[in-house]
């Protein structure tokens, strides 16, 4: 009989695209891959379309870190949510479920241990997000993005095996990328990406700039979801909501980046080598998490790291001209890095936890 392989994880790009690598791999091997995401996130616009992945859409909730009348009405959601994906894995059996985290992981990862499937669980971040805090304790092992991870997680469930990068990633062409773009050779392109929903506060400090930024790099702008301004025209500016099977070939285009500091795409520029100046999420607005990636890519000298505070449309400016001036020595320090096949080992685990099953 076909194995069988449930995913689950969403609520941004983040929690998605660790999926997207995988799901080639579960092809190859024969696996029968399926999908249980929220009804109308992100994940159901991302894995729908691929077509052999049978997409399971279960209610959710969020905990949210300021006063909202959803928090009132999400519990009731999640525990819906939870009845809908223990039902859900009793029928489809899986022989293993994997979660990459998110709000809506959380009941599928309870579905799972109630049904005695195994859990693999894996964690982008330096420190585990809450939806992950939340699922831990009912997953057989953690894979870990960052080798500091382990001292926040239980003894022995850890594992560390590195950034998992969609493959397609490497294939891109940079003539492909400056026809979507319309750009020339001749000038040095910038790529904005304020993560996978973009970012409001980068987006106003680089239309502030842009006079400037536009005098020295053509600058393609990745701004989230209803927020390019399509007021601005400018033939070296080319924004887009979001990039999907585009994004390898503007990617290989791209001498540098200006980036929030989202686990999965730094680790995508680092694979490129793509010098980053990043901006990372503040702790007013999250746990903290992306100024701890960003300092340990600052440490290993890898990017440029711009505090949200100090942002203005001048100190932008100025630091990605360095930031251009000095790119032989971040792309010398990228190449220094030592490669893990993350997506192998990850793929090896799960393989084997499903063979292991409930034990
Ligand atoms: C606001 C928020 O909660 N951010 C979190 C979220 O970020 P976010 O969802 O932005 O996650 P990442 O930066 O890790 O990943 C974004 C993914 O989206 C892809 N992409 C992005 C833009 C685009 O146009 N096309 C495209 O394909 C990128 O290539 C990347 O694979 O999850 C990350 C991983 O847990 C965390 O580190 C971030 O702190």
């Amino acid at each position: 009989m076909m194995n069988k392989v449930i995913l689950t994880g969403g609520g941004s790009a983040g929690h998605v695209t660790v999926n997207l690598a995988l799901i080639p791999k579960f092809r190859e091997a024969g696996w029968q891959v399926e999908y249980i995401g929220s009804e109308n996130g992100i994940e159901k616009q991302l894995i729908e379309p691929l077509g052999d992945v049978r997409y399971y859409g279960i209610a959710t909730g969020k905990l949210r870190r300021y006063l909202d009348w959803q928090n009132v009405k999400d519990p009731f959601k999640v525990v819906k949510g939870a009845f809908q994906a223990y039902r859900l894995i009793r029928k489809r059996k899986p022989d293993v479920v994997f979660s990459k985290g998110g709000f809506v992981s959380v009941p599928v990862v309870l579905g799972a241990w109630l049904n005695r499937v195994p859990v693999i669980i894996h964690e982008s971040d330096l420190t585990p997000g809450l939806a992950n805090r939340i699922a831990i304790p009912f997953a057989k092992a953690v894979c870990t993005t960052f080798p500091e991870t382990e001292q926040h997680l239980d003894k022995g469930k850890a594992r560390y095996v590195g950034a998992v990068v969609r493959e397609e990633l490497a294939h891109g062409r940079a003539d492909k990328g400056r026809m979507i773009c319309g750009f020339t050779k001749h000038k040095p392109v910038l790529l904005i990406m304020g993560g996978s929903l973009g970012a409001r506060k980068i987006n106003e400090t680089v239309k502030a700039a842009l006079s400037r930024l536009t005098e020295r790099f053509q600058v393609v702008h990745l701004c989230g979801k209803g927020q390019v301004d399509p007021a601005i025209k400018h033939h070296s500016y080319k924004p887009f909501e979001y990039l999907n099977e585009e994004l390898p070939d503007v990617l290989a285009m791209a001498d540098i980046v200006l980036s929030r500091a989202g686990s999965n795409s730094i680790f995508e520029f680092l694979s490129l080598k793509k010098p980053m100046l990043l901006v990372p999420l503040t702790k007013e607005q999250s746990r903290g998490d992306q100024i701890l990636n960003a300092q340990s890519f600052e440490k290993s000298g890898f990017c440029e790291v711009l505090y949200e505070e100090n942002m203005t449309p001048l100190s932008l400016a100025e630091s990605l001209e360095k930031l251009y001036a000095n790119r032989e020595t971040y792309i010398r320090n990228m190449e220094g890095q030592r490669r893990q096949d993350a997506l192998e080992q990850l793929f090896e685990l799960i393989t084997e936890t499903a063979a292991a099953g409930g034990k």
